[in-house]
C-alpha cells in the first residue's frame, strides 16, 4: 500500500508513541512521542543504554503492552494482544515458550495457527520446524520440554518459533544475549534472511555484531529515537 505522495507505506508504522509508569519516586516517562517507520525488507537495530526503554518499546510494537498515547500499525492495522504470528511475531526477553509443549511443538505453533489450511500441511510444518532447529544447532533437542534445556537453547527455540510463519513484522529483544559465540552467526543469519525475504525486522540489542547486519541503526534517547 502507498502513502498519498506515492512512497511505499512502511510495514511497521509508529506515531506519537508515549508510555509512562507510575513509580514510588514519581512517574517514569519512558517513551515521549516516539516515531518510527520500518519498510518491508528492512532490518533496524535499536540501541540505547540499559533502562532507556528498548524492551518497553518492543512490547508496545508487538501488542504485548498498550501505549498511553500514539499508534502502532502493522501492515496498516493497529496491533493488539491477539495479533496473529504470521503478521507480527515477537521474541521477548522472557521468551514466552509454552512449558507443556516440546521445543518442536512450540516452533510448530505459529504454522498450525495459520489461517490458510493449505499452509498447515503436516509434512511441510514438520520440515520447516526441523530445518529451523537444525539451522540454529538445536535439532537434537526437538523433543525436549523447555525446562529440560538451557536458557540459550530456549532462546534459539523462541527465535525459531518467531520466524517460523515468515512474519511480516519480526521484533526481537536481545536475541544474542545468552548465546555462546559459536551460536551467534546462525542467529544473525536467520534475522537477516527474515528481512531479505520481505519482513520488517526490529532488533533491540547491545551487541555490536547485531548492529553490523542492520540496514539502519537507531538509538533510544530520552524517550525518542535518533539515527545512529
Ligand atoms: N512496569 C513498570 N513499572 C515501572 N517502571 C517500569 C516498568 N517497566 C519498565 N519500567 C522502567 O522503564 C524504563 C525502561 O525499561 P526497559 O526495560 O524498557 O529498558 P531497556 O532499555 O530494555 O533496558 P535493558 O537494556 O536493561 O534491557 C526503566 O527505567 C524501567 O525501570
Amino acid at each position: 500500500m502507498a502513502e498519498p505522495d506515492g512512497t511505499a507505506r512502511p510495514a511497521l508504522h509508529v506515531a506519537g508513541l508515549r508510555r509512562w509508569f507510575r513509580g514510588a519516586g514519581g512517574d517514569v516517562h519512558v517513551l515521549r512521542g516516539l516515531e518510527l517507520g520500518v519498510a518491508a525488507g528492512e532490518l533496524v537495530t535499536v540501541a540505547g543504554r540499559s533502562g532507556s526503554g528498548k524492551s518497553s518499546l518492543l512490547a508496545l510494537l508487538g501488542g504485548l503492552d498498550a501505549p498511553d498515547a500514539g499508534t502502532v500499525l502493522c501492515d496498516g492495522e493497529p496491533v493488539g494482544p491477539v495479533i496473529p504470528w504470521h503478521r507480527c511475531a515477537v521474541l521477548p526477553q522472557s521468551l514466552g515458550l509454552a512449558d507443556e509443549l516440546t521445543l518442536a511443538e512450540n516452533v510448530a505453533l505459529p504454522l498450525r495457527l495459520r489461517p490458510d489450511p493449505r499452509r498447515r500441511d503436516a509434512a511441510a510444518v514438520a520440515d520447516r520446524v526441523r530445518g529451523l532447529l537444525a539451522e540454529l544447532g538445536i535439532a537434537e533437542l526437538a523433543d525436549r520440554y523447555p525446562a529440560e534445556t538451557s536458557f540459550g537453547q530456549r532462546q534459539r527455540a523462541a527465535l525459531a518459533r518467531a520466524v517460523a510463519a515468515r512474519p511480516r513484522v519480526l521484533l526481537a529483544d536481545e536475541p544474542t544475549a545468552h548465546l555462546d559465540v559459536g551460536s551467534v552467526p546462525a542467529v544473525l543469519g536467520l534475522l537477516r534472511r527474515c528481512a531479505d525475504e520481505g519482513g520488517a525486522v526490529v532488533v533491540a540489542t547491545h551487541d555490536e555484531e547485531v548492529h553490523r547486519i542492520a540496514d539502519r541503526r537507531v538509538r533510544l534517547r530520552e524517550g525518542r529515537l535518533v539515527e545512529s
